[in-house]
């Protein structure tokens, strides 16, 4: 297996963060980019990066996801953790909460809604996925009493899309969303921002949950934790999520190539 290094500015020190070498990794990425442009690879896995520090060397950049997205000339990424039985997928990614509730517009929220539905006929090769989408207000806006997000964006597209075919249920109060009962024959839920379902997910499989990018012509999989500095050296690190996204990446991969074009 050859290993395709990109030089750092400076050596790195296990747990130490260092502006300096930032821009490595931002290259480290746009190598694997081309190396999937090139049809050398099947598959990007990535590890986690600290985003602090790739911005305290003012290099703009919220996450591998959004830069993926960028490079691929996707709009909308979808960002879907998946852990045993259980497949969460975000509207918006990483932005602040205050910016939430006017990122979710209708031209967004189709598109998030379209790739999620086609990725999981394409990629995970679920015939007629079963989407449960989750409002944004407590309630889910209670009738337009407590917002009014779901009354003027959230159920007009569902019901667009569900025009168009889409098993779409919702929008749901997100408190009640992942009970057992609720998620019984659901392929995938649909939460408005990233506090709102990658909690749930990573009290169900963390260690062993696969953070996946939809709505890329490629595959890529990545890690459900930060990159834990403490950790970094100490030869406790657990890497049982890093196995978990090759193999991920592996099966999709390896389902993609068997496609019928
Ligand atoms: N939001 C993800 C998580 O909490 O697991 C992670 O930060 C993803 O980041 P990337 O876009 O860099 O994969």
């Amino acid at each position: 297996m050859p290993v395709d290094g990109v030089e750092l500015a400076t050596p790195a020190q296990a747990g130490v963060l260092n502006p300096a070498n930032s821009p490595a990794v931002i290259k480290t990425l746009q190598r694997a980019v081309n190396l999937t442009l090139d049809n050398q690879v099947d598959a990007i896995v990535t590890a986690p990066v600290h985003k602090g520090v790739i911005n305290e060397a003012g290099i703009p950049f919220t996450g591998h996801t959004e830069m993926l997205a960028e490079l691929f000339g996707t709009a909308n990424p979808v960002m879907m953790l998946v852990a045993k039985g259980l497949r969460v997928a975000l509207a918006t990614t990483h932005l602040p909460l205050r910016e939430v509730p006017d990122a979710i517009t209708d031209e967004l929220l189709e598109c998030v809604i379209t790739t999620l539905h086609h990725d999981l006929v394409d990629k995970f090769a679920i015939a007629a996925p079963r989407i449960v989408v989750t409002g944004i207000n407590p309630h889910a806006g209670e009738g337009g009493h407590l917002g009014s997000e779901e009354i003027d964006t959230i159920i007009p597209v569902l019901e667009r899309l569900r025009g168009a075919g889409m098993n779409l249920t919702g929008p749901v109060p997100a408190d009640t969303a992942f009970i057992p009962a609720a998620l019984e024959g659901t392929d995938a839920v649909l939460t408005m921002y990233h506090d709102q379902g990658l909690p749930v997910l990573k009290r169900t499989g963390f260690g062993h949950a696969v953070n996946v990018t939809l709505g890329l012509p490629i595959v890529r999989t990545s890690v459900d934790h930060g990159t834990a500095l403490e950790l970094a050296g100490s030869g406790r690190a657990d890497c049982g999520s890093l196995q978990s996204a090759i193999d991920l990446a592996a099966e999709l991969a390896i389902r993609r190539q068997h496609r019928p074009t």
